[in-house]
């Protein structure tokens, strides 16, 4: 019998750029979730019925405590992890209102590139590729960390 495809789990993702200096924001994956401790863009799953505007607006006043002004998707990733096969899908964020508050207890980092925080998590690599590029950076992969809880191999 043939394996049936793993379904995608969608992701929206907002890169927050403060417009003064061009920094991104990066904040660290809570405790209990997989790759806790890792950095990441700030976002999380869609639910039913939920555009992708509306999911990251929804996470990011979970997270953070703050209301985007609007989102529109700029790139579409898919990442195959061992948890999950995640379609990730891309919103440059400029305007928000609100202060910063990190609900879930994560750190968060305005950073430049490259990034100077790690561990990074991989499906957030080829963003990172795109945004160097585009301020006429060389690419600085991250170096690949897997989990502290990831099964030996
Ligand atoms: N937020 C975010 N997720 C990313 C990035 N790169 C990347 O591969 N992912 C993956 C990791 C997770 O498998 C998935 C996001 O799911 P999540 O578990 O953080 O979402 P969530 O906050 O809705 O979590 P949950 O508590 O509802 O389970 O996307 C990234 O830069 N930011």
């Amino acid at each position: 019998m043939s394996e049936q495809p793993r379904k995608h789990t969608e992701v929206a993702v907002g890169v927050l750029i403060r417009l003064s200096d061009g920094a991104l924001l990066l904040s660290t994956r809570p405790e209990g979730k997989a790759y806790a401790g890792f950095w990441e863009f700030p976002g999380g799953k869609i639910e039913a019925g939920e555009t992708v505007e509306q999911a990251l607006r929804r996470e990011l006043q979970e997270e953070l405590g703050i209301t985007i002004d609007g989102a529109e998707v700029w790139k579409v990733t898919e990442h195959d992890y061992p948890h999950a096969l995640v379609r990730l899908h891309w919103c440059k964020v400029t305007a928000w209102s609100g202060e910063f508050e990190m609900r879930e207890g994560q750190r968060m980092a305005w950073q430049q590139l490259p990034l100077d925080v790690a561990p990074v998590l991989p499906g957030a690599f080829p963003v990172l590729q795109w945004l160097s590029q585009e301020r006429g950076l060389p690419f600085v992969a991250p170096p690949v960390v897997a989990p502290a809880d990831a099964p030996a191999s």
